[in-house]
């Protein structure tokens, strides 16, 4: 998987990338990550990447012409590549879309903008535009490395435990357990008895419990299609 990050913060996506599970998928050769400066792109001595907003309005917004050259010279390798455009306005980012985005494309080029946003006419140049949530960021640096790490996570080996994709909460549709290690007690506040047991199966039901627990609790729009054994937990708890 090769993603191309279009942005005039390099330094933002490149500290990340060299770390975690991304750093380790980048020394596999699992995913490629390369960052391009739109300030590269632009055809003034000072780099000029922004102006002032036709009709008025506060801020600056982004100009096309760095977009637009950045794309052409990227497609000039006439290789296939969804272009996505990190927008407080795109729709939303979701695990699924993940899985779509790991399915569908060999490579993505993230495009972020920044200051009050990009003229509108970069969007003809694209095939998506995804906002990660409703919040109001800086720019789509973040978002992009959320798009990435989630992806990546989700390439066969990228772990080097296949079951942590698969088992990654959202997935399942629900939340994940809660996780202990040693100490066993820590100023008193101890590890539940039956993560000590050795029993695999009351370990089991009791993590399923936890989950379904911290479900309902911070997330029940995550609740839909239960099996009937987690139904039955589920009403066991309410
Ligand atoms: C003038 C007045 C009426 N407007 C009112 C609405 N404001 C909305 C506005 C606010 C901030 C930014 C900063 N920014 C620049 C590029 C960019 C890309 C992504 C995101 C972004 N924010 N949140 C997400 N989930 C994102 C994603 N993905 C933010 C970005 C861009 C746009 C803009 C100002």
């Amino acid at each position: 998987m090769k993603f191309e990050v279009l942005t005039i913060f390099p330094e933002i996506i490149e500290c990340y990338i060299k770390h975690g599970v991304l750093g380790k998928a980048l020394n596999k050769g699992i995913v490629e990550v390369k960052v391009y400066n739109l300030r590269d792109f632009t055809s003034d001595k000072h780099k000029k990447v922004d102006d002032y907003p036709y009709g008025g309005g506060a801020g600056m917004v982004m100009q096309i012409e760095p977009f637009y050259n950045a794309i052409m010279h990227l497609k000039a390798d006439e290789k296939p590549r969804k272009l996505v455009l990190l927008s407080p306005q795109g729709r939303k980012f979701t695990q699924k879309l993940a899985q779509k985005f790991m399915e569908e494309s060999k490579a993505m080029v993230l495009i972020c903008g920044r200051y009050e946003g990009i003229d509108e006419r970069v969007k003809a140049f694209v095939d998506e535009e995804v906002s990660i949530g409703d919040y109001v960021l800086s720019g789509g640096e973040l978002a992009a490395l959320v798009i990435i790490d989630s992806v990546v996570r989700l390439i066969p080996g990228a772990l080097g435990d296949e079951l942590s994709a698969v088992e990654d909460s959202f997935m399942k549709g629900f939340l994940d357990y809660p996780h202990y290690t040693r100490p066993e007690d820590f100023k008193g506040m101890k590890v539940p008895e039956v993560l000590l047991s050795g029993d695999h199966k009351k370990i089991a039901l009791w993590r399923k419990r936890q989950a379904l627990k911290n479900t309902l609790k911070n997330r029940p729009d995550l609740l839909k299609n239960l099996s009937p054994e987690d139904m039955r937990i589920l009403k066991e708890l309410c």
